[in-house]
């Protein structure tokens, strides 16, 4: 007899490319019969607190951080979000505006937007210059994907993390900036933060730009890989590593 477990898994469908993650998610399943088969996946859109509690894993997508703020509060989406976020049990993927939605604090924010703080991170938004807002670029990700090592990674008005925090309520900012927004919450995710990839040398400037974190069970990308052309390696990375391996 087979047994089968049911899994949902939930991309916040407020605003933004939440049907692509849908889409990548299913492609995932499809390519794999055989090793998903003791399970039967479902891929959601989440916009209200009973669609979000079905969840085991949630996806914030890209799109606009001012608008999936705004539409969440309206929606009173908020609350239940951030009683998601602290569920230990719960992987939650924040890419680009989902990344800036995941974060604790964000540096160039606009009046207020809310922040959900389940990355130990300070972002900036709009971070890549004018002239290079959007961009794809192969990435080696082989140190956290298995032979993933040229990943096309599409970034498009992306933010950077420019601040690693120890997530202390009592962390002294010496930058003192009152324009730094600062999460909703005073959750504070206890796991290890991992910077994941880092883009080095950008623009030939001497920099080192981190573009990926993990914390725990949180994932955080500046970038869209549910935008990689038939690419489906990083949303496997998640079912594998976030969601099954609870
Ligand atoms: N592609 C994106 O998600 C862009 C993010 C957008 N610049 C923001 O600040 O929300």
């Amino acid at each position: 007899m087979t047994i089968t477990k049911e899994i949902v898994v939930g991309a916040l469908a407020l605003q933004g490319a939440f049907k692509e993650h849908l889409d990548y998610f299913q492609k995932v399943i499809e390519l794999h019969p055989q090793q998903y088969n003791h399970y039967s996946f479902k891929f959601v859109e989440v916009r209200t607190e009973s669609e979000l509690n079905n969840c085991h894993a949630l996806v914030i997508p890209g799109g606009e951080s001012t608008a999936i703020s705004l539409i969440a509060e309206r929606t009173h989406m908020l609350q239940p979000l951030l009683d998601f976020i602290k569920d230990e049990s719960k992987s939650v993927w924040g890419t680009c505006a989902g990344l800036i939605f995941l974060a604790k604090q964000l540096k160039n924010g606009k009046v207020n937007q809310k922040l959900l703080g389940g990355l130990n991170v300070q972002v900036v938004r709009n971070a890549f210059g004018r002239q290079v807002n959007s961009f794809e670029s192969k990435l080696d990700f082989s140190s956290f994907i298995k032979d993933c090592n040229d990943f096309p990674a599409v970034f498009i008005r992306a933010p950077v993390i420019d601040k690693l925090l120890t997530g202390d309520v009592n962390e002294k900012d010496e930058e003192e900036d009152p324009n730094i927004i600062k999460s909703l919450n005073n959750y504070n995710n206890k796991a290890s933060l991992e910077v994941l990839y880092t883009l080095d040398n950008f623009d030939n400037n001497n920099n080192h730009l981190i573009v990926a974190v993990r914390q725990g069970n949180k994932l955080g990308t500046s970038f869209h890989p549910e935008l990689a052309t038939e690419d489906y390696r990083f949303h496997k990375w998640f079912i594998d590593e976030f969601v099954l391996s609870k």
